[in-house]
């Protein structure tokens, strides 16, 4: 992939809202501070899913906040020119929002003891979902197939470059206690545990009719209706009337979409760049 993006470090970035400038500035001077909470991820693993979890158990399950405020400002991205913006100016605890890799992360977060969550999905997905998301965005070089995309997919020529180097940088990070591992899959196959799981790693409580609310409104039917979370205030000037970011929200819809030599080169792979980290950490069935 090449054309319209922005580079850095070997890594290709979005056109729109991130510059060489910013993302050195972010990455030496961007202060993370003790009592803020990092949301973590590779783009399409889930990622606004987890903001709006996460969100709405601030709020208590109380959708008044999701409905009112964009998702982008309630947990801002670190990495552009609007996140960082707000978040320079926030007071008090921050959620806050990124896919950067490990080694292009701000460096004051390695000395906190800010609580990060790092949300994984299953590549498969991840690269189906990429394919139909980024060839409705006015910002990246479209892909023309999933054939195309497939390749640049494997070769980590994608924006935010390899899952593969993602996963493992951000993975080496999975003893700090500081750090939570969450896979989409085991928000899809069991939403009540995760959110208690995530409730127990950022010291909150809630009712049960609280939770309950949380995940009444953090559901896929939920967010595709809220329009402070669908991402329908961005088209037009960032994406086609076409697109849209809550598409199936399924897991292994990969399977409708990959030829069989695709699966396979996609399994050998996995199997070269991962095999030596523990398999428990990838919970999907292939
Ligand atoms: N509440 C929800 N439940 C299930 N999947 C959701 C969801 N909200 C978003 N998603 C899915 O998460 C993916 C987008 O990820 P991100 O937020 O990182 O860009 C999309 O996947 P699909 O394209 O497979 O449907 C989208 O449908
Ligand atoms: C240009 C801002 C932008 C919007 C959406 C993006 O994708 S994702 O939702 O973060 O996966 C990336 C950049």
């Amino acid at each position: 992939m090449t054309g319209k993006c922005v580079w850095f470090e070997g890594i290709p970035f979005p056109s729109l809202g991130y510059s060489p400038e910013l993302l050195r500035e972010v990455q030496e001077s961007f202060l993370v501070k003790d009592e803020d909470v990092l949301l973590l991820t590779f783009p399409k693993s889930g990622t606004n899913w987890l903001i709006e979890t996460v969100c709405l158990i601030y709020s208590k399950g109380d959708p008044k906040w999701v409905q009112s405020e964009p998702i982008w400002d309630r947990s801002p991205w670190v990495e552009t020119k609007h996140g960082y913006e707000l978040l320079k100016e926030k007071e008090g605890p921050r959620l806050i929002s990124s896919h950067l890799p490990i080694q292009l992360f701000p460096k004051s977060f390695f000395k906190s003891k800010a609580k990060m969550i790092y949300l994984i999905r299953n590549p498969r997905d991840v690269l189906v979902s990429g394919y139909f998301f980024w060839r409705s965005a006015k910002f990246v070089k479209r892909p023309q197939s999933l054939e195309q995309y497939f390749e640049w997919f494997v070769e980590g020529n994608v924006v935010f470059g390899s899952w593969f180097d993602h996963a493992r940088g951000w993975m080496s990070m999975r003893d700090k206690e500081n750090f939570l591992i969450l896979s989409y899959e085991e928000m899809k196959w069991d939403m009540r545990s995760t959110v208690e799981k995530i409730c127990q790693f950022l010291g909150k409580k809630l009712e049960p009719e609280e939770l309950n609310s949380v995940l009444k409104n953090s559901s896929f039917q939920a967010m595709k209706e809220n329009s402070m979370s669908n991402y329908s205030l961005l088209k037009g000037q960032y994406f086609e009337e076409n697109g849209q970011l809550l598409r199936k929200g399924v897991t292994g819809d990969w399977r409708n979409y990959f030829t069989v030599a695709q699966a396979e080169t996609f399994d050998k792979l996995f199997q070269e760049k991962m095999a030596d980290l523990p398999q428990d950490l990838f919970l999907w069935k292939q």
